[in-house]
C-alpha cells in the first residue's frame, strides 16, 4: 500500500488533473490512497468568503462563492466531453450544500464558519479527480476522509483523536483498491462537523493514512524537484537534496521549509516509513528521500525563511529580572491568544519573541502584555535560518539587512531581519 499526496499546485487546472492520471496510470502499484488537496489557490479563495460572509458583506461573499463555481467548472468544462456526465450534479449538489450553509448559519464562531465552508474546496476537488479518474479508466472509490480522520473540535488546527482515526481507516479503505480522498479535512467525533488540520495540512492527512495502513511509503507531488537546500521563491541558486533524515526534515519543516508541511514527519518516523518528494512536472525524477539515517546528502548549507512574523520585546516595568514568574505568564498569554513562537531570546531584564500571528490576535496580546511589561514590537520581519551553516554565508546574508536579533547554535543561525 503507497499513499500519494496531489496538493494544489498539481491540481490546479485540467491539464494538471489529467497528468495526475498519468502519473497513476505509469504507477505499477494498483493498491494506493490518493490524498488531493483544494485545486490550486482555492483555499485562499475561501479564506476570503468567510472573511466577507462574517463581515456581513453579502454582495462581495456572493462574488467570492461565484468566482469558486466558475473555476471549478471552466475546469470540468475541460475535463468532460459529455455535458450530461454525473460530475455536473455532484459538483452542483456540493456547491448548493454550501451556500445552505452561509444561508442558515447562526454562527459567529470564525473558526467554525471557517471549517465548515473551507473544506468544500477539497470535496469538490477530490470529486472531480475521482470522477476523471474514472472517465480515464482508473477504477477507484472516493472515500470521505472525514469519516476516516476523527479530531477535537479545536477548529482550524484540530488534533487527531489516533484510537479511533486507526479504526475508522482500517475499517474504511480498501487496501486492495484506489481510493481518493481529501487532504486537510478531519472531523469532530461528538457531532461530525468538518475540522481542518491547519493550512496546508494535506501532507499530514498522507503521513495519517500511511501510519494507520502501515504503508510501504508515501510520496507528495510538488511543482519543484524536491527537497532543495534553499526556498527556490528567494534563492536563486538552489541545490536539490537526494537523501535526508527524518531528523534533518523535521527541523527544516520546522523552520519553515513549506515544502513538507512540518507535523507530516513524525508519524512516518515513528513507522519508519519513507517519504518522497517527488516532481509531477518530472514523475520519472528520483526526487528525494527521507528516510532513516543521520546525514544529508549531499552535505550543504540549507536556507530557509519565514516572512510576516512579529518580534516582541518584553522588559520589566520596575527592572526585576525576567524570571520564571514573568516568563511563565508570558507562555500563558503566547498560548491563549494562540501565538506560534518561532525563536525566543532572554537576558536578565528582557524578553525577546518572534511570534506567527496565524489567528490575528496581536492587538489583544499587546494589550495584555502591556499590563506587566514594557513592550516594544516589529511587525512584518523575517527569519531566516540557515542550518550547518558557515560564516561565510551568514555574513553574505545579512549584509546591508536590517538585523534586529541574531541566535546561534552549532547547526544552526537563526536572524530575525526587517526587510
Ligand atoms: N526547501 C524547499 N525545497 C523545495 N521547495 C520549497 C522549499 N521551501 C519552500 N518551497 C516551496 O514549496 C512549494 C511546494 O510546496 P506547496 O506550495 O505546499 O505545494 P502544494 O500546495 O502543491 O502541495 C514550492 O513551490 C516551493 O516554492
Ligand atoms: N488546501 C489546504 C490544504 C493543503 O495542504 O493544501 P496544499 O497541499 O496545496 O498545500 C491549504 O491550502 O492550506
Amino acid at each position: 500500500m503507497r499513499i500519494f499526496k496531489f496538493g494544489g499546485a498539481s491540481v490546479k487546472d485540467a491539464d494538471s488533473v489529467k497528468n495526475v492520471a498519468e502519473i497513476l496510470k505509469a504507477t505499477e502499484d494498483k493498491n494506493i490512497v490518493v490524498v488531493v488537496s483544494a485545486m490550486g489557490k482555492t483555499t485562499n479563495l475561501l479564506e476570503n468568503v468567510i472573511a466577507e460572509y462574517l463581515k456581513n458583506n453579502t454582495a462581495t461573499c456572493n462574488e467570492f462563492v461565484t468566482t469558486f463555481k466558475e473555476y471549478h467548472l471552466e475546469i470540468v468544462n475541460e475535463l468532460f466531453e459529455n455535458t450530461n456526465h454525473l460530475i455536473y450534479q455532484k459538483t452542483a449538489k456540493l456547491f448548493d450544500k454550501m451556500v445552505s450553509f452561509l444561508k442558515v448559519n447562526k454562527s459567529k464562531n470564525h473558526a467554525f464558519v471557517y471549517d465548515q465552508v473551507v473544506g468544500y474546496g477539497e470535496l469538490v476537488s477530490s470529486t472531480i479527480v475521482s470522477e476523471y479518474l474514472t472517465e480515464f479508466g482508473l477504477k477507484n472509490e472516493l472515500l470521505d476522509v472525514r469519516k476516516c480522520i476523527i479530531t477535537d473540535d479545536n477548529h482550524r488546527d484540530a488534533s487527531v483523536d489516533w484510537k479511533i482515526t486507526q479504526q475508522k481507516i482500517s475499517e474504511k479503505v480498501n487496501t486492495s483498491g484506489l481510493s481518493v480522498t481529501q487532504g486537510f479535512l478531519g472531523s469532530e467525533n461528538t457531532n461530525n462537523f468538518t475540522t481542518t488540520l491547519g493550512r496546508e495540512g494535506s501532507d499530514y492527512t498522507a503521513a495519517i493514512f500511511a501510519y494507520c495502513l502501515n504503508a510501504e511509503s508515501v510520496t507528495i507531488w510538488k511543482d519543484v524537484p524536491g527537497v532543495l537546500n534553499a526556498d527556490p521563491r528567494y534563492f536563486t541558486k538552489t541545490l536539490l537534496l537526494n537523501r535526508i533524515s527524518y531528523r534533518e526534515a523535521i527541523e527544516l519543516a520546522f523552520y519553515g521549509a513549506s515544502v513538507i508541511h512540518p507535523k507530516t514527519l513524525q508519524p512516518l518516523q515513528r513507522k519508519e516509513i519513507p517519504l518522497f518528494v517527488k516532481s509531477f512536472l518530472n514523475p520519472t525524477a528520483s526526487g528525494t528521500c527521507v528516510g532513516k539515517g543521520d546525514r544529508i546528502d549531499p552535505e550543504t548549507s540549507c536556507f530557509i525563511l519565514k516572512k510576516d512574523l512579529v518580534l516582541i520585546s518584553l522588559s520589566s516595568l520596575d527592572f526585576s529580572f525576567m524570571m520564571e514568574d514573568n516568563i511563565g505568564d508570558v507562555f500563558k498569554w503566547l498560548y491563549t491568544y494562540k501565538m506560534k513562537v518561532e525563536l525566543i531570546q532572554n537576558s536578565a531584564i528582557s524578553f525577546s519573541v518572534c511570534v506567527n500571528d496565524k489567528f490575528g490576535n496581536l492587538e489583544r496580546l499587546l494589550a495584555k502584555l502591556r499590563e506587566k511589561f514594557r513592550v516594544k514590537w516589529n511587525e512584518n520581519v523575517t527569519l531566516y535560518t540557515i542550518r550547518h551553516f558557515n560564516p561565510t554565508e551568514v555574513k553574505a546574508l545579512a549584509e546591508n539587512k536590517n538585523v534586529l536579533l541574531k541566535q546561534e547554535s552549532k547547526e544552526t543561525v537563526q536572524l530575525v531581519i526587517k526587510e
